[in-house]
């Protein structure tokens, strides 16, 4: 049992508002002056990651009271009894145990009193027995011929782990077989993917903790009477279709075979899961002996989270830094910008891990919160995003902290571009911290032969105050062990401020109700009568809806 701790009620809570009161002015130019040694006291390297958090607006005074709200909300208990099996979701009554699918040590991971990684070991045996046929070339569909298509079918959780890692790791992929997506019940997100891909060598994983959400079950169904309509039939299914779920009833329900379904458990979270079979579309197309440096990687993070001291622990620094600008510099978002274009649904991933765990307003006493709590996750890679919204990250209202990540080594070395690329990521960070005064505009303006008057006129709108945060995050390349890393790095991120926000972070009671009321409307499209069950809007909508359909024929 987690406990409850009101973190505004702590000593630390107080003394960091008195605190801000001094810091809210302080600009960092002026930090960065005073102390010539702040790199390398604001920086930790973990592997062949680099953390700069030294352009973020924090004095060793700031990072001590952090600290010690990290040590009065009991945080390490907290990670401990995560680590231990204890049933800390428990507003749905699990454990939370994503870091035993990675877990690489001898230890046993006990869930009521049972070690689960016997299970854990085979599932992933099975998974690497399948992966290496596949990536072999030798599971041969119904006309003999190897899988040259996979075909994900899930959403959320089942789909944005795994999108987003064969993307990130896609230079990986030396096996010839082609990824696809297919997560939105738009119909159009199936169809144009099925026209890509060729029955015959294709291979559909249909994924689902659940195995009953709305969208994957529909997606899914729309496949099977494809691929029947494509020439295969029934008994083809098994060579065509499998599926990863907690749920084996609905699986077999469905039609496929027990012997082609992966297994996972409820104690991993949808957004965590990508580690346990989920993970198969990345073991089928980069290969398992990557997938597997994948799980290294996030285990070595899992240890460093674990066992170091919270002032050298990344995840930690980055959990504290990210409170003290929501909590008192009052900052509602936060960007995740990758100079990197492998990791481009990065920020899309860890919006939903991020926004979906800790977008709580009750805390673990079931009381309303009067704080804030999860940031808003948004992001692009660097540089498209200069030329989009660095504008409003520059000189609009809003304070915005952002995270910068690069990869130092290109793998694609192409002429210059990626030290014009890297060159962009670092100056980016140097001038959201220094920003750009009035003496060196109006130079800049005098130096142009503009006159006095003209100076006057022009400077405000050149000036730009600089001190917007910045963590710098490079990596020396982007491998599928420090993707790994850098994944739990957010992973324990997001649990450490959920701990202290006093909130639940892995359920997901919010995204329930959408769900009820769609299933309620469904019916009432399927003829033409008006409706008046609900309010004058969406009676509205629903009625023009069906006006337009008729309308059309
Ligand atoms: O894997 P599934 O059971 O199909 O769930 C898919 C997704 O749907 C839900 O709405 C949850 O909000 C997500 O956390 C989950 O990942």
């Amino acid at each position: 049992m987690l406990q409850s701790i009101n973190p505004t009620q702590t000593k630390s809570w107080t003394a960091l508002s008195e605190h801000f009161s001094v810091m809210a002015d302080v600009h960092m130019k002026q930090l960065f002056s005073e102390d010539p040694k702040r790199f390398e006291k604001f920086s930790i390297r973990f592997s062949d990651i680099l953390i700069d958090y030294s352009k973020n607006r924090i004095t060793d005074e700031t990072l001590k009271l952090l600290l010690s709200l990290a040590e009065e909300c009991q945080l390490k208990n907290a990670i401990d009894s995560m680590f231990n099996g204890e049933t800390i979701n428990q507003t749905e009554e699990r454990p939370v145990l994503h870091t035993a699918l990675r877990n690489q040590s001898s230890q046993p991971v006990l869930v009521d009193g049972k070690d689960v990684m016997p299970e854990v070991g085979s599932a992933l045996a099975k998974m690497k027995a399948f992966a290496d046929k596949v990536t072999g070339g030798q599971w041969l569909g119904h006309t003999g011929k190897p899988v040259k298509y996979i075909v994900n079918i899930g959403i959320g959780g089942s789909d944005l782990g795994p999108a987003m890692v064969t993307e990130a790791l896609k230079n990986y992929n030396t096996f010839g077989i082609e990824a696809h997506f297919v997560s939105n019940v738009d119909g159009t997100h199936i169809s144009e993917v099925l026209k890509k891909v060729k029955a015959e060598e294709t291979l559909f994983m249909i994924a689902s903790k659940t195995f009953t959400t709305q969208e994957t079950m529909t997606n899914a169904n729309t496949a099977k009477t494809w691929f029947l309509s494509q020439g295969g039939n029934q008994t083809d299914i098994a060579k065509h279709f499998v599926a990863i779920s907690t749920n084996q009833e609905s699986v077999v329900d469905f039609g496929i075979d027990p012997d082609n379904m992966f297994v996972f458990w409820d104690w991993v979270g949808g957004r965590y899961s990508l580690w346990s079979s989920i993970g198969l579309s990345i073991a089928c197309t980069i290969g398992y002996d990557n997938f597997e440096q994948l799980l290294i990687g996030a285990f070595e993070m899992d240890e460093h989270f674990r066992k170091t001291p919270f002032e050298k622990n990344t995840p930690v620094i980055l959990a504290l830094l990210g409170i003290w600008y929501t909590n008192f510099f009052g900052t509602e978002t936060e960007a995740i910008l990758p100079y990197d274009q492998y990791m481009h649904r990065f920020a899309a991933y860890f919006q939903q891990g991020n926004m979906e765990s800790n977008g709580k307003s009750v805390d673990r006493s079931g009381q309303k919160i009067n704080y804030q709590t999860g940031p808003i996750v948004w992001g692009e890679p660097g540089t498209n995003g200069q030329h989009a919204f660095y504008q409003l990250i520059h000189q609009g209202t809003k304070l915005i902290p952002c995270d910068f990540l690069a990869p130092a080594i290109s793998q694609n070395p192409i002429g210059n571009h990626h030290s014009i690329l890297l060159s962009n990521f670092f100056a980016q960070t140097e001038a959201l911290m220094n920003g750009k005064g009035w003496d060196e505009v109006r130079d800049e303006l005098a130096q142009a032969g503009k006159s006095e008057s003209e100076i006057e006129e022009t400077a405000p709108f050149k000036v730009f105050e600089g001190n917007i945060p910045t963590n710098s995050i490079l990596v020396k390349k982007l491998d599928p062990k420090t993707l790994g890393s850098l994944i739990a790095l957010y992973e324990h991120k997001i649990f450490a401020q959920g701990i202290i926000w006093n909130i639940f972070s892995f359920d997901q009671w919010g995204v329930e109700l959408g769900k009820v009321l769609a299933t309620k409307i469904l019916p009432e499209l399927q003829d033409e009568s008006p409706v008046q069950s609900h309010d004058s809007s969406t009676n509205g909508l629903i009625n023009t809806y069906k006006i337009m359909i008729r309308d059309n024929g």
